[in-house]
Order: C-alpha cells, then sequence, then structure tokens
C-alpha cells in the first residue's frame, strides 16, 4: 500500500521509501516572523496567469489539482526570489478534518483550515519532469486559507469536485483565472525547500504569501462533505531551515517589524 495519512502509511514513515524524507531541506515548516529577515534584494512577485491555460481538475487521492498546459509561457512566475521563468503547471489544495487544521505550513505555530498550492517548474529544463529533481527545478506559491467570508472565486472550483469524487477521477476545467484566488498583496516569506508529499523532492523554493484568502464555513463543509483529503504538518524534528526572507512590495523597508 502506498504512502498516505494513515496511522500505518503517513508522514512519519515516509522515510521508509523516501529517505530524503531526513534531508536537510524537508517542507513544510513553522514560519516564525519574527525570526525572518529582511532582503533588500528580493523583488517583487510577478504572477501572470492565462485562462485558456487551464485544462482540467483531476482527484489524484491525496488533494485534487487544477492542470494547465505548460507548453507555452502563458502563464509564468518571474521575479520575486526566482531568476529566470517558471510555468505554472497545476494547483492544488491542502484541507484538513476539520477548521483548525488542514494548512501544511504554519506560522507561530498556527495551521490555517486549508493551504492553496501554485506549483511552477524552472523552463532552464526541457519539462516539469525534467526539472522537479533540480534544486532550481521548482518554485511553489503557498496561500493559507481562513475561515471569513464566502469565497465565490473558489465555489467554481468546489462545484467541479461533485464529479470527481473518487481517487483518478478527473474532468474538464476550462477558462479559470487562477489569479482570482490570490490575496491582494503578493508579499511573501521565501525559502529553500522540498515536495510537502512524496517524492519529497528537495527541488523547491518556497514562496508562502503573508496574507490569507478567505474561505467561508458553508464553503469548509461543502469541500469535506465531496472530498475527504489529508494533510501534513511540519514533522516533529524536522531539522531547523534557514531563515526566510521577505518583501514589503514597494517602499523598502529595512528592519521594519511585520
Ligand atoms: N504539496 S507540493 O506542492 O509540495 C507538491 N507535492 C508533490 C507535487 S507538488
Ligand atoms: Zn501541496
Amino acid at each position: 500500500h502506498g504512502w498516505g495519512y494513515g496511522a500505518t502509511n503517513g508522514p512519519d514513515f515516509w522515510a521508509d521509501n523516501f529517505p530524503i524524507a531526513n534531508g536537510p531541506r524537508q517542507s513544510p515548516i513553522n514560519i516564525v516572523p519574527k525570526e525572518t529577515q529582511y532582503d533588500p534584494s528580493l523583488k517583487a512577485l510577478k504572477l501572470r496567469y492565462d485562462p485558456f491555460n487551464a485544462k482540467g481538475i483531476l482527484n489524484n487521492g491525496h488533494s485534487f489539482q487544477v492542470d494547465f498546459v505548460d507548453d507555452t509561457d502563458s502563464s509564468t512566475l518571474t521575479g520575486g526570489p526566482v531568476s529566470g521563468t517558471y510555468r505554472l503547471r497545476q494547483f492544488h489544495f491542502h484541507w484538513g478534518g476539520s477548521d483548525d487544521r488542514g494548512s501544511e505550513h504554519t506560522v507561530n505555530g498556527i495551521k490555517f483550515p486549508c493551504e492553496l498550492h501554485l506549483v511552477h517548474w524552472n523552463t532552464k529544463y526541457p519539462s516539469f519532469g525534467e526539472a522537479a529533481d533540480k534544486p532550481d527545478g521548482l518554485a511553489v506559491v503557498g496561500v493559507f486559507l481562513k475561515i471569513g467570508a464566502a469565497n465565490p472565486r473558489l465555489q467554481k472550483v468546489l462545484d467541479a469536485l461533485d464529479v470527481i469524487k473518487n481517487k483518478g477521477k478527473q474532468t474538464t476545467f476550462a477558462n479559470f483565472d487562477a489569479k482570482t484566488l490570490l490575496p491582494g498583496s503578493l508579499d511573501y516569506w521565501t525559502y529553500d525547500g522540498s515536495l510537502t508529499t512524496p517524492p519529497l523532492l528537495e527541488s523547491v523554493t518556497w514562496i508562502v504569501l503573508k496574507e490569507p484568502i478567505s474561505v467561508s464555513p458553508a464553503q469548509h463543509t461543502e469541500q469535506q462533505r465531496k472530498t475527504r483529503m489529508k494533510t501534513t504538518t511540519p514533522r516533529d524534528g524536522q531539522v531547523p531551515q534557514p531563515s526566510l526572507h521577505w518583501r514589503r512590495r514597494g517602499s523598502m523597508l529595512h528592519g521594519g517589524q511585520l
């Protein structure tokens, strides 16, 4: 039986088949804003997404993901902590079983009910598959979801879940603008980490946005009812991660508090 989130195949067992789980740059981590360093050399994050690239939505058994056509540079991530151009490949969510947990990264030990990951690959490599195991191969934008007002842009994704209830199911998901899932501010923390699910490759430049987006309790319940998603929070005994940097768009604050 493959990896999962159960009592016998969960994150504590992943190292058996994926020894990199005990590697030096494993994700997720706990973000402690007071310990992050401001890095004035960091640029503003630039995300340009073309709704036309949205292809389908798939239940892969661990999450549901929206896949994008990535054969051109029409949906890209540039700027921020990366050099070069990264193409949007897919986005997916990590939900918890209740409102008090679900996100993978935590802030001051706080878990959010959900975390959105937008996965991009470095076009210096010929494909996602080639980029996935390179130290600068991937860039994932993490967005926390907090319980609050209903999020109409999220609703389109939740409505699609009806037809992909079981693992392996997929359906077309066209003309979706991923930009509508982003918060107003693109201020971010960044660090070098890994995929948070097997194969846990240490190829991800993490870009975690500071501002969460909202999801209503009803929307969270609706998602729960339609899918049973599990998540990973920072694994105990994880090696301390490098310090984080953050950038305030526009005004160059030096040493300013958050
Ligand atoms: N959760 S994640 O974005 O780090 C990821 N894991 C596997 C493919 S993408
Ligand atoms: Zn993820």
